[in-house]
């Protein structure tokens, strides 16, 4: 269950149920519906025992019908419930209206019309009456354009009247505002923030792409997942066009501890040379912190060798630094080639530390000659600045690209306005969008840095490695940190793992290395977390 869907491909998977008579749409709401009072129950135990009164703000297609099975469970359990409708009763869709007409019987539903005045008069004070629960269920799946000035309005006032932390605020599937493929804000204007950000979400089947790009973690607050009974392994068995539409998806990153094994049946290899030797080029004097970095994550993920690429005059700070890492002189182009004529060198790193100009440029052009697997990072990019296509003249498959935003910015400027002028219609351009067609320009594997870090193949394989609810790990926004993962993902290359899934592994274990230091985490530290990190999973 690692993929993560489009809207597109969540309406395929339900509009599939449906065709083969597997599940009707109503069963589907009651199930979302008791999915999240299930949720909220599990997570808030602590509202039971208080005042049970819950604001539930349905929106006018399928995500409102949710609210109002909420409405109806909760009410059922001795809940006091009020819906506040936007849109009308009668354009609500068939099993939405359905619910609708169950919950009337039991309960109020205000017309949005009226619903600030009645936030404001009823509901909306701090004494007995005010609610302790805040349903969102006005838009899911659906949202389309950016919502109204007029609900952005009521729903900033609902942020005022009921501040985060008075009443707990649970999404139905997303919170209303966000665009479920790309984590983005369709909200009016140049806004960038949801008027209403929420405690939890409750998502159904699967999470979406929205759930972990972008803002999606931060408006979410926390997610779940209910299990609406949808099994995708036989939908996509009995249609061959939802295989087609779901091998497209992307994937979460895991682990995969066999591809870092040393020994053992699946890796016999014993000699330091079977697991590779990786080659870090590094700047010159006072600049060799960010390849030393880089080749101690080499070493730790398990290259074989490990060999620092160094200017004559920075040779004596790199000996007085390394120890198990071997040192070559490399004063540019022409020594690195020389150095490339031993074959054993078979991953290169480029770019940390390594200074923005045409000195780095002809050793990139070196590199990539060679045809080396090759992760090029940092300074190896922001040197083609404004020169991008003379870069990706010479770019290949075995090359990987790890930019953090500015960096992608320089190379991918049209891309980058895409991702973030306003988004103005759903689903929007996204950090999914943008790596993909990065990679598919660049002709190699980009990796688009962030806490929802993308890896994109051209015209393949894509792999979200998110930082984020359980696997946050805000300390590994420190200096150092990108130079770390350039030299694991090259070492993984030396080992000879299959490049996409070498950068795959290497954003997983350091984003699980930083969790497991915590606050006070340096860069320096994460290669040496490596070890136990194996443990924890297994190698
Ligand atoms: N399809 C199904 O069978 C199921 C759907 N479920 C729920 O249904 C949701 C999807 O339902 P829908 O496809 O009806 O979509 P939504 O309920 O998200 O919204 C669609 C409606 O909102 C309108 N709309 C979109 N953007 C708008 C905006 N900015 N301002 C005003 N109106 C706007 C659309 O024209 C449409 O009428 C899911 O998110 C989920 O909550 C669940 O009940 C599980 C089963
Ligand atoms: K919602």
């Amino acid at each position: 269950m690692t993929e993560l869907l489009t809207s597109a491909q969540m309406r395929a998977i339900e509009q599939t149920a449906f065709d083969l008579g597997a599940a009707t749409g109503a069963e589907l709401m009651e199930r979302a519906g008791q999915g999240v009072v299930e949720a909220i129950l599990a997570s808030f135990p602590d509202l039971e025992h208080g005042s049970r009164r819950a604001v539930i703000l349905c929106g006018p297609g399928n995500n409102g019908g949710d609210g109002f099975v909420v409405a109806r469970l909760l009410k059922e359990r001795g809940w006091t419930a009020e819906c506040f409708l936007y849109g009308e009763a009668d354009r609500l869709p068939p099993d939405a209206r359905a619910n609708f007409e169950r919950w009337s019987v039991l309960g109020p539903t205000t017309d949005f019309n009226d619903w600030r005045f009645a936030l404001r008069y009823g509901v909306g004070s701090n004494g007995a009456e005010a609610p302790t629960l805040v349903i969102d269920a006005l838009f899911g799946t659906g949202l389309v354009r950016p919502l109204a000035d007029d609900l952005d309005r009521a729903l900033r006032e609902l942020d005022a009247a009921f501040p985060k932390g008075t009443a707990k605020r649970v999404a139905v599937d997303a919170p209303s505002g966000l665009c479920m493929d790309s984590g983005r804000p369709l909200v009016p204007g140049a806004k960038v923030e949801l008027p209403l950000k929420q405690d939890m979400t409750v998502s159904f089947h699967r999470l979406k792409l929205g759930h972990v790009l972008s803002e999606g973690p931060e408006s979410c607050g926390a997610v779940r997942v209910a299990d609406i009974g949808l099994d995708q392994a036989a939908l996509r068995a009995a249609r061959s066009e939802l295989r087609e539409t779901l091998g497209a998806a992307v994937t979460r990153a895991i682990p995969r501890a066999y591809e870092l094994r040393k020994g053992g049946e699946d890796a016999p290899g014993v000699h330091k040379y079977d697991y590779g030797h990786a080659l870090v080029v590094s700047g010159g004097p006072g600049h060799t912190g960010a390849a030393r970095l880089a080749a101690r994550g080499a070493l730790r993920i398990g290259a074989g060798l490990v060999t620092v690429a160094a200017p004559g005059s920075a040779m004596t700070e790199c000996a007085s630094h390394l120890t198990a890492i071997m040192l070559a002189r490399c004063n540019g182009a022409s020594d690195l080639g020389a150095i490339l004529g031993d074959e054993r060198l078979n991953a290169l790193c480029l770019g940390p530390g390594l200074g923005v100009g045409s000195a780095t440029r002809d050793m990139v052009m070196t590199a990539l000659g060679s045809r080396r697997c090759c992760v090029l990072d940092a300074d190896a990019l922001t040197s083609f600045a404004g020169s991008a296509p003379s870069l990706f003249a010479h770019l290949h498959s075995r090359v990987i690209l790890t930019p953090h935003t500015g960096e992608f910015a320089r190379l991918f400027p049209d891309i980058w306005a895409k991702l973030t002028d306003p988004a103005t219609r759903g689903p929007a351009y996204s950090k999914v969008d943008a790596t993909q067609e990065a990679a598919a320009r660049a002709g190699c594997i980009v990796l688009l840095k962030g806490p929802d870090t993308v890896i994109a193949e051209p015209g393949g394989r894509t792999v979200i490695s998110a930082a984020s609810y359980d696997r946050a790990a805000p300390w590994l926004a420190t200096a150092g940190a990108g130079d770390v993962l350039s030299g694991m993902i090259t070492g993984l290359l030396a080992r000879g793992v299959w490049p996409v899934t070498a950068a795959e592994i290497a954003t997983w274990l350091h984003v699980e290395a930083a969790r497991r230091f915590g606050p006070g985490l340096i860069a320096a530290d994460l290669p040496d977390l490596l070890p136990a990190v194996f443990r924890e999973i297994g190698v």
